[in-house]
């Protein structure tokens, strides 16, 4: 289970929290697509979980392990069971496309594991599987610092198909996507979902895609939960709380209290 026990973040300088004591409990194996307007603390939400940015106050339990007391060698270890696709994120960039996407077999990769020829037969056909799915076989020794966004985009993704984590995050992982690459990619992450029971915590800006695909809804408005139910009830008094121009706690919020 994934938990977020009272979740507080306000960046330096800014008058209004970007999170506002966020309480979420994900079980294991859940798809959770976390749908916000711009500005409503969606990404600072999922890099919490991951401490890209540290929370305030609050706490983060992965397993029933803290995330948020561990020191930095616990969270690399940790982390290499956390997938991420976070643009811009965590790309080797003079690195070739198949190393990086190889670089999911490992948490952050030493420098002396940054050649193809150091994995497996195994571990490349793996990668090379990968990187056909997202559409870059012919790139693969293509420098990363070469490609579009997308493509580089696509990497991440790769390199998370290779890493088979057991708990994915990911901050609108196919934004820059055209539609076919995206649909193939959400396709894919929903079958490792599936039959492999990865927990899936996703920010998205499409509702279609969330209601294609997750098994629960999370919406965000000025840093809170306003919405936590099933794709089939977000109707649209729900889908305007998320999309209002401003919050309205005072309402009573839809709560799917699971666990
Ligand atoms: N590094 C930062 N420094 C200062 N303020 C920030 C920083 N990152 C985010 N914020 C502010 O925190 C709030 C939440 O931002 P966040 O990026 O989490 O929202 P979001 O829902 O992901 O938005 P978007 O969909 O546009 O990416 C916003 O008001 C934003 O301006």
């Amino acid at each position: 289970m994934l938990e977020l026990i009272g979740l507080n973040k306000r960046y330096k300088g800014e008058a209004e929290a970007a999170l506002d004591g966020v309480h979420l409990r994900v079980q294991t194996g859940e798809f959770v697509a976390v749908l916000g307007r711009s500005g409503a603390g969606k990404s600072t939400l999922i890099r919490c979980v991951n401490r890209l940015v540290e929370p305030d106050a609050g706490r983060v339990l992965w397993q029933g392990r803290d995330l948020t007391a561990m020191s930095a060698a616990e969270l690399r270890r940790a982390r290499m069971r956390i997938g991420m696709v976070f643009q811009h994120y965590h790309l080797l960039p003079r690195l070739s496309v198949l190393t990086n996407a190889l670089a999911g077999r490992f948490g952050a990769m030493p420098r002396w594991r940054s050649l193809p020829g150091w994995y497996t037969a195994s571990e490349r056909a793996l990668a090379a599987a990968a990187l056909r799915e997202v559409g870059l076989e012919a790139l693969g020794r293509r420098r990363v610092e070469e490609l579009s966004g997308g493509q580089k985009q696509r990497v991440a993704i790769a390199r998370v198909l290779v890493q088979q984590p057991e708990l994915l995050l990911g901050d609108e992982p196919i934004s820059s996507l055209d539609s076919v690459t995206a649909a193939r990619i959400m396709r894919h992450i929903a079958s490792l979902h599936r039959e492999r029971g990865m927990t899936v915590l996703l920010n998205l800006h499409d509702v279609a895609v969330a209601r294609a695909h997750a098994s629960r809804i999370i919406g965000l408005a000025g840093g809170r939960i306003v919405y936590d139910g099933s794709p089939e009830a977000l109707d649209e008094t729900a889908l305007a709380r998320i999309y209002a121009d401003e919050a309205a706690p005072d309402l009573p919020i839809h709560r799917r209290d699971r666990g």
